[in-house]
C-alpha cells in the first residue's frame, strides 16, 4: 500500500542534489498562537533543506526557453552578467531585476534569508522557535480515525504528481459509487510526520478539503484513508495538468481574454474559501489543475496543505507560502485573507506579461523586491495590455493590504465584470459594516459623505452585495446578514468561527439600514485611496460633508475620535480650518485614521 507505479520523478530523499521536482514551499512558524501550529507545517517533509526545484534561477545557467518580453532584460543590465542589483538601492528597481519568466522556484529555502533579514544570523540547531514543538516520535499518536482499507476500494495506478509533502497517484474505484471511476490519491507518509503539529497539519488539510469540496473550481474530495505508513486523500482526478504547464506551453503568457477566464476561476475559488474563513496561503500556478486536457476545461484549486482557518478579525503570523507569491505582510508576520489576493496579483501579472513581478536570484532578493520594489508596467507587452487589466493587477499588488481588493471586489472590477456571472457574498462587507456600527456619529457622517461621491459605476459591487442581503424590503437588519451567511455556510464556516462577527454587529438587531447607509458602512477609505480618481472623490465628498456632517470640532475632541493623546494636538490643529471645522486635508486624514496600535497578534 502506498506505492504507485511508474515513478519517474526523483524523490527528495533519493535525489542526490536534494532537488525536488515539484514546488518550493516555504514553511516556517516563527511565533504562533497557543492553539495554532508552533512548528513548521510539515517540517519533517523536508524542513529547510531539500525543498529545491530542479531548475531554480540560481542553478539554471542555461538560457530560459521562455521568450523574454523585456527588451532590456538581463543582457541590458549595466551590471556584469549574473549580478542583479539590490532593488532597495535601485531607483527603478523593477526594471533591473525584471527578467524573462524565470524557472518556477527559488534556489534556497526561505528560513536562512529570513533569519538574516531579521538580524538573527545563521539559525543554530535548537535555537529556532519552531523546533520547540518537537516531541519524541514514540509519544506521537499518528492515528487519524480514517477508514483503513484503501486497497479494498481503490486500485492504485501511476504517479501523476509530487510535492514536498506527498505524491499523488491516479487510481480507480473498485466498488461503490466510484466503481471504475478514475480518482487521484495523494499519499502523505506518516514517517515524515515527526511532530504533533505536522500531524495536526494533515488533519487540517483533510478537514478543509472535505468542508470546501463542492465548489466547481475546487478539487472534489471523496474520502480519506490511512494505514500504518501513510494517509491517503482520495479526490477527483484532474487530468489536464497544472496551470504552470499551460502557461509554459503558451510561451510564457496568456492573451488577455484567455487570462480573464483563468483569473475569474481563481477568484471564484478563493472568494469561496475566504467566505468560509479559510486562507489558502499557497496560491501559485502549480496549485491549479485543469479537470481535463481540453483547452476550455474547468480549473481546480488543489493543495490545502498550508491552508488554515481564520476568524474575520484574526491576524496570522506564521510565515508560510512560496517565495515568488508571498505577500509583504506575511514577511512582516501579520496577515489575513488579503495575502491570498497578493498571490493572485502575482499570478495575473505572470499570465499577462510572462514575467515575474518580483524576481531575484536569491530568496532574500525576492523578499526585498516583494517588500520594496514596484513591478514595472512599462516594458513590453504592457503597452498593449488594456488599462483595465493594468489597474486590476495594481489593485491586487498593493503593498498595503488594506488597499487591496477582496476576491469578490476583483470579480466585480471593470476588467472582469459580467452581468451574467452571479456575484458571491463578500465577508469584507461584514467586517466593514461591523466597524461602521462601532464608529462615532462624526465618523459615520464622514463616511456617508464619502459614499455620496461615488459614481454609479463604482457602486456596482455594493449594489450586488446589498442585493444578496436584501429580502426585497428596501432595508436590511442583522437578520439579513445572518441569513446570507447561513446560506453560504459549510463545516468550514463553523470551524473558522466566521459567524462570531455577527455578535459584534449586534447594534443592527435594533435597527435597519437602507442602501444609502449600507454604502456608507461598506466602503473602505483605504481602498478608495488606491483608486486613480481618489483626489476627485475626496473633494466631492468634502463638499457633501460641508453640507451635512462637518461641524465645529475641538482639537481635543478630534484627538479622542482618533484615540490620540495630547502629543498629537499640534498636528491635528492643522486639520482644522479657522471656522473650527475640518479642512479638506483634515477630512481625508480623519477618514484615513491612524493605525490602531492594538492590532491583535496571535
Ligand atoms: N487531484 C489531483 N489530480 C491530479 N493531479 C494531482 C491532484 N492533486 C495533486 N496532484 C499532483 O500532485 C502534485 C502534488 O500535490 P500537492 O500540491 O497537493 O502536494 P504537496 O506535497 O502538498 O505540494 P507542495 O509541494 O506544493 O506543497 C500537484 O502539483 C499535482 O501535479
Ligand atoms: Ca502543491
Amino acid at each position: 500500500m502506498g506505492q504507485c507505479y511508474g515513478k519517474t520523478n526523483p524523490t527528495a530523499e533519493n535525489d542526490p542534489n536534494g532537488e525536488h521536482p515539484s514546488t518550493t514551499t516555504i514553511t516556517t512558524t516563527v511565533v504562533s498562537s497557543p492553539n495554532r501550529a508552533q512548528t513548521p507545517a510539515r517540517s519533517s517533509g523536508g524542513g529547510w533543506n531539500g525543498l529545491f526545484k530542479s531548475s531554480t534561477p540560481a542553478r539554471s545557467s542555461n538560457p530560459s526557453p521562455w521568450p523574454s518580453p523585456y527588451p532590456h532584460g538581463v543582457s541590458a543590465s549595466p551590471l556584469p552578467p549574473g549580478v542583479s542589483p539590490s532593488p532597495a538601492r535601485s531607483s527603478t528597481p523593477g526594471r533591473f531585476f525584471k527578467m524573462r519568466f524565470a524557472p518556477p522556484s527559488p534556489a534556497k529555502h526561505i528560513k536562512a534569508s529570513l533569519a538574516k533579514r531579521l538580524g538573527r544570523g545563521k539559525p543554530k540547531p535548537g535555537t529556532i522557535p519552531e523546533d520547540e514543538g518537537v516531541e519524541p516520535e514514540q509519544s506521537l499518536n499518528k492515528t487519524f480515525g480514517y477508514s483503513k482499507n484503501l486497497g479494498a476500494k481503490y486500485e492504485l495506478g501511476v504517479e501523476v504528481g509530487r510535492g514536498h509533502f506527498g505524491h499523488t497517484c491516479s487510481a480507480r474505484g473498485k466498488k461503490g459509487e466510484l466503481k471504475d471511476q478514475p480518482v487521484a490519491v495523494k499519499i502523505i507518509s506518516k514517517a515524515k510526520m515527526t511532530t504533533a503539529i505536522a500531524i495536526e497539519d494533515v488533519r487540517r488539510e483533510v478537514k478543509i478539503l472535505k468542508a470546501l469540496s463542492g465548489h466547481k473550481n475546487l478539487v472534489k474530495f471523496y474520502d480519506a484513508y490511512e494505514d500504518s505508513n501513510n494517509v491517503y486523500i482520495v479526490m477527483e482526478l484532474c487530468e489536464g495538468g497544472e496551470l504552470l504547464d499551460r502557461i509554459l506551453s503558451r510561451g510564457g503568457k496568456y492573451a488577455e481574454e484567455d487570462a480573464k477566464v483563468i483569473v475569474v476561476q481563481i477568484l471564484s475559488a478563493v472568494a469561496f474559501c475566504h467566505l468560509q474563513g479559510v486562507v489558502h496561503r499557497d496560491l501559485k500556478p502549480e496549485n491549479f489543475l485543469f479537470a481535463t486536457k481540453r483547452e476550455d476545461a474547468d480549473m481546480k484549486l488543489i493543495d490545502f496543505g498550508l491552508s488554515d482557518f481564520i476568524r474575520p478579525e484574526e491576524r496570522l503570523n506564521d510565515i508560510v507560502g512560496s517565495a515568488y507569491y508571498v505577500a509583504p505582510e506575511v514577511l512582516h508576520r501579520s496577515y489575513s485573507l488579503e495575502a491570498d489576493i497578493w498571490s493572485i496579483g502575482v499570478i495575473t501579472y505572470i499570465l499577462l506579461c510572462g514575467s515575474r513581478p518580483f524576481w531575484a536570484r536569491t530568496e532574500s532578493g525576492i523578499f526585498r523586491a516583494v517588500l520594496r520594489a514596484d513591478p514595472s508596467f512599462d516594458d513590453l507587452p504592457w503597452p498593449s495590455v488594456s488599462q483595465e487589466a493594468k489597474d486590476f493587477v495594481k489593485r491586487l499588488l498593493n503593498k498595503d493590504y488594506r488597499k487591496r481588493m477582496s476576491a469578490v471586489q476583483a470579480l466585480s472590477h471593470l476588467w472582469l465584470r459580467s452581468d451574467t456571472r452571479p456575484v458571491p457574498l463578500d465577508i469584507l462587507i461584514y467586517k466593514l459594516v461591523k466597524s461602521y456600527l462601532h464608529a462615532s456619529p462624526f465618523k459615520r457622517a464622514a463616511l456617508k459623505a464619502l459614499s455620496k461621491a461615488l459614481t454609479e459605476d463604482e457602486l456596482v459591487y455594493l449594489r450586488a452585495q446589498y442585493r444578496l442581503l436584501d429580502s426585497d424590503e428596501g432595508h436590511i437588519s442583522l437578520r439579513n446578514f445572518e441569513m446570507a451567511l447561513l446560506q453560504n455556510s459549510t463545516d468550514a464556516t463553523r470551524e473558522s468561527r466566521v459567524p462570531d462577527i455577527l455578535n459584534a454587529m449586534e447594534p443592527l438587531s435594533y435597527r435597519q439600514m437602507d442602501f444609502e447607509e449600507f454604502c456608507a458602512a461598506a466602503i473602505s477609505t483605504h481602498q478608495l485611496e488606491a483608486v486613480d480618481r481618489w483626489e476627485q472623490i475626496a473633494s466631492t465628498a468634502y463638499e457633501h460633508f460641508q453640507l451635512e456632517g462637518n461641524r465645529v470640532i475641538s482639537v481635543e475632541e478630534l484627538a479622542r475620535e482618533l484615540s490620540l493623546g495630547p502629543s498629537a494636538y499640534g498636528i491635528l490643529r492643522e486639520w482644522i480650518n479657522s471656522d473650527g471645522k475640518l479642512s479638506l486635508l483634515g477630512y481625508t486624514k480623519y477618514l484615513h485614521g491612524v493605525r490602531s496600535s492594538n492590532t491583535r497578534h496571535h
